[in-house]
């Protein structure tokens, strides 16, 4: 979601309107801070757009190039179309996954010129080569996500690891990554697994944990992805300028009126036919997994959409830093930080804006009513049975609960919670 606000700027002087909204983003000569965190999280975060745009391996340098390699020798190796229910036949599937991955990269890769070239690319800041880091983010989150679970469907075996060793060739460049993106996971997150993995010319993804499976699995993981990034495409608003109350109150009219729409597009989409719960389970959301040394892997409440909506519209408690840093990067942090010191709906009251209060509150109202029809809908996907594992989501965690029954009050308790903190 882009937008800024509380200009007090001429607005005459604007940039080409029919230009795409990051381009006229990028192009607004108003000096502001929250246009600075916008542009940052364009340029810095997302390589000159948002979602943002990422490039793979004919743009990285030379030395990190094998990462891929690696990458597409393994993909096919990691989806089974029947998982083992044995603990012990899983143990070795498992390590064998993990060293073969282990001896490829060992062959492939020259860790020390690895570490020579990012220390030298973390240097440059222009936008190629941050489309070019999102591209590598993606590619190594990929390979951690793969070695961490070393099967899929995921298995409880890996489920009840609770510490993995991993090898140096991915925890270098993990923390070159970690540094670069100014996030502290030793997982992916939703910015590198989702937003960096689709290609923008083919609308394809360029990395996939269902190679070789059919087609309804790829179908399902491909519209996961897609569905997380259209909601970034579709509710890319312009600026409002909270000095003109007018203004203001119709800028967020058309936020109101882009967001239905958004959210008609989630609800038509969160649909059998096109993400599968019986795939969906065992197949995408096992893997954005992590559940390790205590951290979570992905979840939709990383996306940028709903963490600014929150922030824009003051839903509290705001996460902490240490908690939002684990796998929302720095550009997206200081966007939401932004957002939440300025506190539209406490300023448009504190000026008797009524007219932008009630487009506020409408917006706050639409967020309710996602929030229940998103609990509504997650349950037949997490529901599902799968004897190979314990309950899980990816982004709460290993929760081990008696039956999926119980399963799905864990869930809706979690979920109830910011629903009724959504006031
Ligand atoms: C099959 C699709 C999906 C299912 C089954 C599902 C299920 C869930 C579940 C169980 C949670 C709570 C546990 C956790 O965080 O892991 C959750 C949280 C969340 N999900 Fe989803 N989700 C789906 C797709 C999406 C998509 C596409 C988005 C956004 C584009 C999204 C946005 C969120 C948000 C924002 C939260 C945090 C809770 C909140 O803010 O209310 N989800 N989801």
């Amino acid at each position: 979601m882009l937008s800024w606000m509380f200009s007090t700027w001429n607005r005459s002087l604007a940039v080409e309107a029919s230009a795409e909204p990051s381009t006229r983003i990028l192009q607004d000569p108003l000096k502001h801070r929250s246009l600075e965190c916008l542009q940052d999280l364009i340029e810095l975060g997302g390589g000159g757009t948002w979602p943002p745009t990422a490039t793979y391996e004919d743009s990285w340098p030379r030395p990190l190039r094998p990462y891929h390699s690696v990458l597409r020798i393994m993909e096919t190796s990691l989806p089974v179309e029947e998982p083992s229910l044995d603990n012990a036949r899983n143990r070795e599937i498992i390590d064998t996954f993990r060293a073969r991955m282990h001896s490829e990269l060992v062959r492939c890769v020259d860790i020390r010129e690895v570490e020579r070239t990012l220390e030298e690319w973390q240097s440059h800041s222009d936008r190629s080569v941050q489309s070019a880091w999102l591209g590598f983010f993606a590619c190594i989150s990929f390979l951690r996500h793969a070695y961490r679970w070393g099967v899929t469907p995921i298995v409880s075996e890996a489920q009840s690891e609770t510490s993995v060793l991993f090898p140096g060739e991915l925890d270098l460049p993990w923390l070159a990554l970690q540094r670069h993106f100014g996030i502290s996971s030793p997982s992916g997150c939703m910015t590198s697994i989702c937003y960096s993995n689709m290609t923008t010319a083919a609308d394809h993804l360029q990395y996939s944990v269902t190679a070789g499976m059919p087609e309804l699995h790829s179908s399902t993981e491909f519209w996961n992805t897609k569905l997380v990034i259209d909601m970034e495409v579709k509710v890319a608003i312009t600026y409002m300028d909270l000095e003109n109350q007018d203004a203001a109150r119709d800028a967020l009219k058309s936020a109101n009126d882009i967001l239905r729409a958004a959210l008609k597009h989630f609800f038509s989409t969160m649909v059998e036919k096109t993400l599968s719960p019986k795939v969906w389970m065992a197949y995408v959301q096992g893997f954005q997994g992590w559940a390790l040394d205590d951290v979570d892997g992905i979840s939709g409440g990383q996306s940028l959409i709903f963490r600014t909506l929150d922030s824009f519209l003051g839903i509290r408690p705001w996460p902490t830093t240490e908690k939002e840093r684990l796998h929302i990067p720095e550009a997206q942090r200081n966007w939401l930080n932004c957002l939440r010191d300025y506190d539209i709906r406490t300023v448009a009251k504190q000026r008797n804006y009524d007219q932008v209060t009630a487009e506020l509150e409408s917006l706050v109202k639409q967020l309710r009513l996602w929030r229940m029809g998103h609990m509504r809908r997650m349950q037949p996907y997490e529901s599902v049975h799968r004897p190979e594992r314990k309950t899980m989501t990816a982004g709460i965690s290993v929760v081990d609960a008696a039956d999926e029954e119980q399963m799905i009050l864990h869930l809706k308790k979690e979920l109830g919670r910011r629903l009724a903190q959504t006031i």
